[in-house]
């Protein structure tokens, strides 16, 4: 049904997957994202994911961080639910020995999360009681944005995204989840509810895991296609590869997203993509089941695809428009004073898009 469909027609089609806002719905029916990211060095990242998520329409918008982080990602807004449910290895409550701590420090990544003995007890105690809780009153989750790669943390992450898997719950990777899928493929491969968004860096790392053979300076679409249907196919999952054209593959569904955005690569604009995604994918399976009287006949096979390429032109035009107010000054919070006005023109207005 999207094949050969041009980007105007994309977007009409999408408008069908925009959940009304209708007087019977109670809160919470638009979307419960949680995000799981954040820590002492970086706190922007959860907050544009978990904000984006709220100015695109989800009612309920959570960040489980590392327990540092909490203090400041509240302070940034009081509409987010912030979470300080991790701990990374400088944190005194796990009571490990500083040997033990210099010892996992250096130990390769991979052996500690795949060794089933290390860190488990710390994790099942401190950390997978409260996250889930949260897991269990969440539609979608986005894990990565400003998560860091601290030992204890990485660990962490594998064992929630098991439990995300295990909930069949859509998962969102981004950042440095999608350094965890570059060192331990399995955590995510034949989840069919996962969507990674790797950037031209990130692609290039899981392909030279996953033995495809890819180009970092690589421009010619019809090969950025082809090597990111190889990653969905190798990977059993949606994949959708930023850069100068933005490609989004399901196995042989794929669908390219050249709206132009902002001449600024300015960093968090990945984040406030992930966290719009969220609320679209979960409208899509809202579509799927029916939450509303829906139009169109959107097929399972094309709605999740359909739903990324609708936030991908909506952070696009959100940041094109930033641009155009700021210039060179525009950083990622005017993309996001810039959404509601985006999202009205592509997907509100009484006129179809026009684009
Ligand atoms: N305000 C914040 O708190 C932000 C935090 N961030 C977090 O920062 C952490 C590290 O993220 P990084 O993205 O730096 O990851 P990496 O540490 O993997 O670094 C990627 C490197 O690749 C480079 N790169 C990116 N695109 C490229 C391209 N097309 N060609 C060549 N080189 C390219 C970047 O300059 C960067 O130095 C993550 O946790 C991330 O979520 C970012 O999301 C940015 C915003
Ligand atoms: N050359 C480009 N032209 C137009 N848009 C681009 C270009 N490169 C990236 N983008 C867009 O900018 C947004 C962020 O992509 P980017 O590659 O900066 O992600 P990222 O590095 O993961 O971001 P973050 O800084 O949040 O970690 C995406 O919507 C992407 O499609």
């Amino acid at each position: 049904m999207l094949r050969n469909k041009s980007p105007k027609e994309l977007i009409n089609i999408s408008r069908n997957l925009v959940q009304p806002l209708l007087p019977h719905f109670h809160k919470g029916q638009s979307g419960k994202v949680t995000v799981i990211g954040g820590n002492e060095d970086y706190t922007g990242a959860p907050f544009f994911a978990c904000h984006s998520a709220a100015l695109v329409g989800a009612d309920l918008s959570h960040v489980i961080c590392e327990r540092h982080a909490a203090p400041v990602i509240k302070s940034y807004s009081p509409d987010l639910m912030i979470h300080p449910y991790l701990y990374d290895l400088d944190n005194p409550a796990i009571k490990l020995a500083q040997a033990e701590i210099d010892q996992l420090r250096k130990t390769p990544l991979k052996d500690v999360i795949t060794d089933g003995a290390l860190l488990n007890s710390i994790i099942d105690d401190l950390v997978m009681p409260k996250v889930k809780g949260l897991l269990a009153r969440t539609d979608i989750v986005v894990v990565g944005p400003g998560f860091g790669r601290d030992p204890l943390m990485m660990k962490s992450l594998v064992r929630i995204i098991d439990e995300i898997k295990q909930m069949d719950l859509p998962i969102i990777l981004d950042a440095d989840s999608l350094f965890l899928i570059s060192i331990y493929p399995n955590i995510i491969s034949g989840y069919k509810k996962a969507i990674i968004t790797p950037n031209v860096v990130e692609f290039d790392r899981i392909a030279k895991t996953l033995g495809i053979d890819s180009s970092i300076s690589e421009q010619n679409v019809n090969t950025l296609i082809e090597e990111t249907q190889t990653m969905s196919k190798k990977l059993g999952v949606t994949v959708i590869r930023k850069g100068r054209q933005e490609v989004i593959a399901y196995q042989d569904t794929y669908l390219v997203n050249d709206f132009s955005g902002s001449s600024r690569r300015v960093g968090g604009q990945g984040d406030t993509l992930t966290g719009s995604l969220a609320t679209f994918v979960n409208w899509s399976y809202n579509y799927l089941d029916k939450v509303w009287d829906t139009k169109g006949d959107i097929s399972e096979g094309d709605a999740q695809v359909l739903a990324c390429y609708a936030a991908c032109s909506l952070v696009r035009s959100s940041a094109a428009k930033a641009f155009a107010k700021h210039g060179r000054a525009m950083q990622t919070t005017n993309v996001h004073e810039c959404l509601p006005t985006a999202f009205a023109e592509l997907f509100e207005s009484n006129q179809k898009a026009n684009i």
